[in-house]
Order: C-alpha cells, then structure tokens, then sequence
C-alpha cells in the first residue's frame, strides 16, 4: 500500500502520488498511472503528478536545483495513458496546493516548482494555503500556421508552445468539434511528438471559451498550458497591449491569464485536493 491524494483544478484532476525521495515508486511505471486513472478500476483522473524532491528526480529533474536556482520539489506529470509531459498548468496549481497545505512550502513566499519544461513560480493570493494561486509560466514559443482537422472539417491553428505542444483554431460554435473521441489529426512534423488542440470560440472583450483534446489523455475539462496557448492567440489576434487580462472559460471552470510586457504568461485559478488514502494500484 502507498499513499495518494485526488486534486483538480478547474476540474483538470490528478493522482498526486507523494515519493518525497524517489524511493516508493522506482521509475513510475505507465501500467501503475494507467491503473490509478482508470475511472472504473483505479482513482480516476486526467494524469499523475508525482511528488518529489528534484534532488531525488535524477534525469527527469534534469539537475534543476542547479540549473534554476533551487526549486526544492520537481512536478513529475504522467497523462492518463502512462506518457510524460514536460508541463501541466493545472496540474502544478494542484501540486503547490498539496505542498502549501502539508506545511512542505511556504505560502507567503513565492513557491518555485521545477518541471520538464523549466521552473516555474507559484504565488499564492494573500500568502495563504486556501486562495487562488498565480503561476508563471514563462515565455511563449509562437511557431508558425499549422492545421488540425476532425473528420471531414479543418481549420487554420496556431502552433504555440507553453513547454508543452499545443495548435489552437478559432471555430464558430464548440460544438464543430463533435464529440472529440478521437484526437485531431494534425502535421506530424510540425508535432513529432503529438499535440494538444485547443478550440476556441469568442464570447466578449478579453473573454473566450474554448474545448480541449489532450495529448496522452483526450478530452479534459481543463488545460492550463492549453488556455495559456489559448490567451497567446487571441492576444495576438486583437492586437492586444501586453499586461491585458483575458478571461478563459473551459467547461470545468475559469482561468485568467494575461501576457507581461517582460513577455511571461501569468496564469491565475483555483486548484484544490479533495481526497486522500492508500491504494495498491
Ligand atoms: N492538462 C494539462 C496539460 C497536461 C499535459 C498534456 N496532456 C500534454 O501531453 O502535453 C494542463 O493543465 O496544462
């Protein structure tokens, strides 16, 4: 038996396998994070975030205590299909607020948390453990056209990377999609690695809605890096200023997030743990 909790943010949820030292799940087999996510036979969830310190995460630490100026703990995300992401914006909201509410960090402090795709800061509002929680998540790659399709329909995307990989289509209505059981097709030299796409109609001044499909986990109710890919767009589609605040709503819930003029993605939103026990998974 070892232990886990059960955390979502905007409805994106987690296994949160705390493995402070490395030493309770080895190498993290996907056929565990597959059994853990089942939704019928396991815990349920989206993806794994395993807790664990960067200096017990060896290879997927990538050395960052060194690198990134000291993130104690390394975010170590699997999908629910047993692959690795380099990042998962609502995953390392939920993970900060495990550590934060374990007394693990301090929530008066900025909390860097050291993932695959670079450290990255948690701000905690009003420096306590029960706010929302403000991360930055860097600087954006914008990368060019590119086109995804479902069935008989495609469109135009944008190709934005957040750390992760992600394509990003205007459509008329959410529902153009269909009931996305299937990924997207999209150019798999642009995304050898696969891709995230989100879709995404207006609602209002600096307000949009969107759906995701996600790499390795289909459709989620809820992507930060898909919503931070999301901002970038419509930001640069409205010609926005830097430091304008976008409202983005996803079916589990809202995230804000606004572009600074030091070109860094602020992403604001809740995150909350709602169970914890032991599993033999
Ligand atoms: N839901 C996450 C993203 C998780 C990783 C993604 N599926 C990928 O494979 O890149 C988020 O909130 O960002």
């Amino acid at each position: 038996m070892y232990p886990f909790l059960k955390g979502h943010g905007t409805e994106n949820d987690f296994v949160l396998l705390p493995d402070h030292d490395g030493t309770v799940h080895g190498e993290l087999a996907a056929e565990r994070v597959r059994a853990l996510c089942d939704r019928r036979a396991g815990i349920g969830g989206d993806g794994v975030l395993r807790v664990i310190r960067t200096a017990a995460a060896g290879d997927a630490g990538r050395g960052q205590t060194v690198l990134d100026g000291g993130a104690e703990w390394f975010m170590d995300y699997r999908n629910s299909d047993g692959s690795v992401s380099e990042m998962c914006g609502n995953g390392v909201r939920v993970f900060g607020r495990h550590l934060a509410e374990q007394g693990l960090v301090d929530p008066a402090q900025p909390v860097p948390v050291a993932t695959r795709a670079g450290l990255k800061v948690l701000t905690f509002a009003g420096g306590t453990t029960d706010g929302e929680i403000t991360v930055d998540m860097g600087i954006p790659k914008v990368l060019g056209e590119t086109e995804v399709a479902v069935g008989d329909r495609s469109w135009t995307a944008l190709h934005v990377d957040m750390g992760n990989p992600h394509a990003v289509a205007f459509v008329d209505d959410l529902g153009d999609a269909g009931p996305l059981l299937e990924a997207p097709t999209h150019d798999p030299a642009a995304y050898p690695a696969g891709v995230n796409v989100e879709f995404v109609v207006r609602r209002g001044p600096q307000h949009v809605a969107m759906r995701v499909h996600e790499r390795g986990s289909g459709e989620t109710r809820s992507c930060g890096t898909g919503a931070c890919a999301v901002m970038v767009t419509t930001a640069l589609a409205d010609g926005a200023a830097r430091g304008t605040e976008y409202r983005i709503d996803l079916p589990g819930g809202t995230l804000r997030i606004s572009w600074t003029a030091d070109d860094r993605v602020l992403m604001t939103g809740p995150a909350v743990v709602v169970a914890e026990g032991t599993t033999d998974l």
